[in-house]
């Protein structure tokens, strides 16, 4: 069976100016993650915020007792250097470190620190650094980037550099509010076929409108930014989405 729903509100739509009082007011809301998004102006062309700022908002939600527990920070790491900023993401309490295939196969060596490399590493690598850290693993792709990459790392034998999570972006990775991608299904289905149970997130354009076909492809993490952030009852929206995933469990 498909794992469960697991609704996380991108704070992306967010006040930034009550950041840490929404994270929270979120949580009570009925979340059960919060999707964190980091964006570098590189990577895409969009600044959100760093570590310091993820070290300020974590003390306004409790840290989740397990693996996948309520209030899991969940950091989509939209950046050219993924591997760079593991250990600063782990410190400031992240549990959930995304990264994009994209960045670590594309990676370019910069002005990095001392000791903190930014050179090319293969997705594996960086999967098995996260996990060092203590972090849970996720990969990300952009719509143009086909799942077939992910084969290889997902069928990994060696289970310290598997993923715990995919991510099949459904819109541009860069802006919240913009519109549901449909045509970036077919790869959660596909996903969704050789991996009952794999936590398969989608992330833009999800709504009340657009769940539907995003369960029914199989996904179970539903990140949802302007449609929890815009509505008048935040928490009507979590449940309803909360009830489309898991009203298809056992039927996919
Ligand atoms: O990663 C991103 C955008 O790059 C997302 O997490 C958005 O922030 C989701 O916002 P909505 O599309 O739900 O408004
Ligand atoms: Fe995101």
């Amino acid at each position: 069976m498909s794992p469960p729903a697991i609704i996380a509100p991108s704070i992306l739509s967010a006040d930034f100016a009550e950041l840490g009082k929404a994270c929270s007011d979120t949580i009570a809301q009925g979340a059960d993650w919060l999707h964190v998004d980091i964006m570098d102006g590189h990577f895409v062309p969009n600044m959100t915020f760093g570590a310091p700022v993820v070290t300020k908002i974590r003390s306004h939600v409790d840290r989740p007792t397990g693996a996948y527990g309520k209030g899991t920070f969940d950091c989509h790491m939209m950046i050219s250097e993924p591997k760079r900023w593991v250990r600063d993401f782990q410190k400031a309490g992240c549990d959930l470190y995304c990264f994009h295939y994209e960045a670590a196969v594309d990676s370019t060596a910069a002005d990095s620190p001392a000791g903190t490399s930014s050179a090319k590493t293969s997705p594996k690598e960086l999967i098995r650094f996260i996990h060092e850290n203590g972090m849970q693993a996720g990969i990300a792709v952009k719509p143009k980037t086909s799942v077939d990459v992910l084969w290889d790392i997902l069928d990994n034998p060696e289970e310290v550099e598997r993923p715990d999570m995919v991510l099949v972006m459904t819109v541009e990775p860069g802006f919240g509010g913009q519109s549901f991608m449909a045509s970036e299904l077919p790869k959660v289905t596909e996903l969704r076929k050789r991996y009952p149970e794999l936590p398969i997130e989608v992330d833009g354009g999800l709504s009340e409108k657009t769940i539907d076909q995003a369960a029914d492809a199989g996904a179970n993490v539903i990140v949802a930014g302007s449609a929890v952030f815009g509505a008048a009852d935040p928490g009507d929206v979590i449940k309803k989405l909360r009830e489309a995933v898991d009203g298809r469990r056992g039927k996919l």
